[in-house]
């Protein structure tokens, strides 16, 4: 009986084919499958990249990491480093994510300004538009900060980060913002507000140190309460938005890592910022665009016909607030991901303590601009809105030293000349 070895052993019983060399026949059948593989790849390769050059850019991606930008390297360490190396052992090192946002612009540029180290992070999104992200990256490079261009969900990015500097403090800026557009996107505001934020305070409970923490909560977590002024012992359980919502989950998860990993954290409750290098999806900054286009602009009314308001606060003392918060913050008690003794936690509210009416707002707009606008009055839209909002700093002021002496009319006319400024065919940026 001949003897059946692996290579010519038939697929189907009785089926043997003594007669050819099973070596070159195995060969033969090897290589028909590995074209074939070859030939499929090619196909599925090429279908992939089809896919990804049709599809539209994702509201959340950064442009330039679309294209392969990467983190690491010795030549990016030492530009981390350098970003965030202080002028002197009483300085901060702080990373600020959120860096080419509109509040993280400013704060970067001031503590610079003051002698500390500061490193920037940023994913660049698209929520609104990413030329004025990056003309707000040009201006800090000119002044020495660096921002990394990477996204808070990114935790072998942050825990590098916290390798090559020991950051005393963090200054937490990046999030989702806006109020109606949460409706629209709702998974971005869990992903940068809730995942994004969770992600970060794990990467600062496991430094060593590990930094103190100041994050930007919202005036919105006030939600539906009426008692005015709001003040931070205010109930903070009807939030009117879910961008209002994840702010409240901020608070919650804050004291959580608090008192498990003695994090010293501090929330700061900002009143509808606004000034130069603003957001363009915020109203002051849309209503000028479209008052000069002599576009119609939309002034919302409260249901019962009664004034909407805010307490527009200026960046500039917005500002001031985030580094008193930064310079009377404690050291967290923990290290490497344990508690060592109880560390200091705290809230407080940053508004200017003046409502403003949005059509009072747009009367300012039409004599800085020189221009009538095109006026709609409609109700309030049940979208996430609130009627009225109005600070008690008196904490802030205790404790932070925060005093803002900026009314509306003069930040929006140092908002107006910028704008001008900036959209002007002049501009460099
Ligand atoms: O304090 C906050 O924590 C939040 O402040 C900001 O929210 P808001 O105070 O809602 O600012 P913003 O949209 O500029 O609307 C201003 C006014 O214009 C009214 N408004 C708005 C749009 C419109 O078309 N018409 C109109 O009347 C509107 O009804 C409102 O009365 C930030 O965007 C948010 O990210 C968060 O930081």
């Amino acid at each position: 009986m001949s003897q059946v070895n692996e290579h010519n052993a038939p697929s189907t019983p009785g089926k043997l084919k003594p007669e050819k060399s099973p070596y070159i026949h195995h060969r033969l059948r090897i290589h028909s499958s590995l074209s074939k593989l070859t030939l499929w790849s090619s196909f599925f390769l090429a279908f992939i990249l089809f896919l990804f050059i049709l599809s539209p850019p994702s509201p959340s991606a950064s442009p330039r990491r679309a294209l392969g930008d990467s983190w690491g390297g010795s030549h990016w360490e030492k530009r981390v480093a350098k970003s965030a190396r202080r002028s002197s052992s009483s300085s901060l090192a702080v990373l600020v994510t959120g860096a080419s946002g509109f509040v993280g612009t400013h704060v970067s540029l001031a503590l610079k300004r003051r002698g500390d180290g500061v490193l920037g992070l940023d994913n660049f999104n698209r929520y609104y538009d990413p030329n004025l992200k990056r003309a707000r990256q040009r201006l800090l490079d000119r002044a020495g900060v660096f921002i990394v261009d990477g996204d808070l969900n990114d935790a072998v990015l942050l825990s590098k980060l916290f390798d090559v500097v020991p950051f005393t403090h963090v200054m937490h800026l990046a999030a989702q913002a806006g109020v109606r557009y949460a409706m629209q996107n709702p998974g971005s505001y869990v992903h940068s507000n809730i995942a994004g934020f969770v992600n970060l305070l794990e990467a600062c409970k496991n430094a060593n140190p590990q930094p103190a923490v100041v994050w930007a909560s919202s005036s919105s977590v006030y939600g539906l309460n009426s008692k005015v002024p709001f003040s931070e012992k205010d109930r903070t359980d009807q939030p009117a938005s879910l961008y209002a919502a994840s702010k409240k989950a901020g608070e919650e998860i804050a004291h959580s890592y608090n008192h498990i990993y003695g994090l010293a954290i501090t929330g700061l409750r900002f009143f509808t910022v606004y000034g130069p290098w603003g957001r363009p999806d915020m109203a002051y900054f849309f209503f000028t665009k479209d008052i000069l286009k002599g576009k119609q602009i939309t002034i919302f009314e409260s249901p019962d016909g009664g004034t909407v308001a805010r307490d527009f606060t200026y960046i500039d003392d917005i500002v001031k607030g985030c580094l008193g918060a930064l310079d009377t913050s404690k050291k967290s008690t923990g290290s490497g991901g344990k508690k060592k003794g109880p560390a200091q936690l705290r809230v407080f509210n940053l508004g200017n303590t003046s409502p403003v009416p949005v059509s009072e707002l747009v009367a300012i707009l039409e004599k800085l601009l020189k221009v009538k606008a095109k006026k709609k009055m409609l109700p309030m839209p049940t979208n996430g809105d609130v009627k009225f909002t109005h600070a008690n700093i008196s904490l802030a002021h205790r404790d932070l030293g925060y005093r803002p002496t900026t009314d509306l009319e003069t930040g929006l006319r140092k908002f107006v000349k910028w704008y001008l400024e900036f959209y002007s065919k002049k501009s460099s940026w």
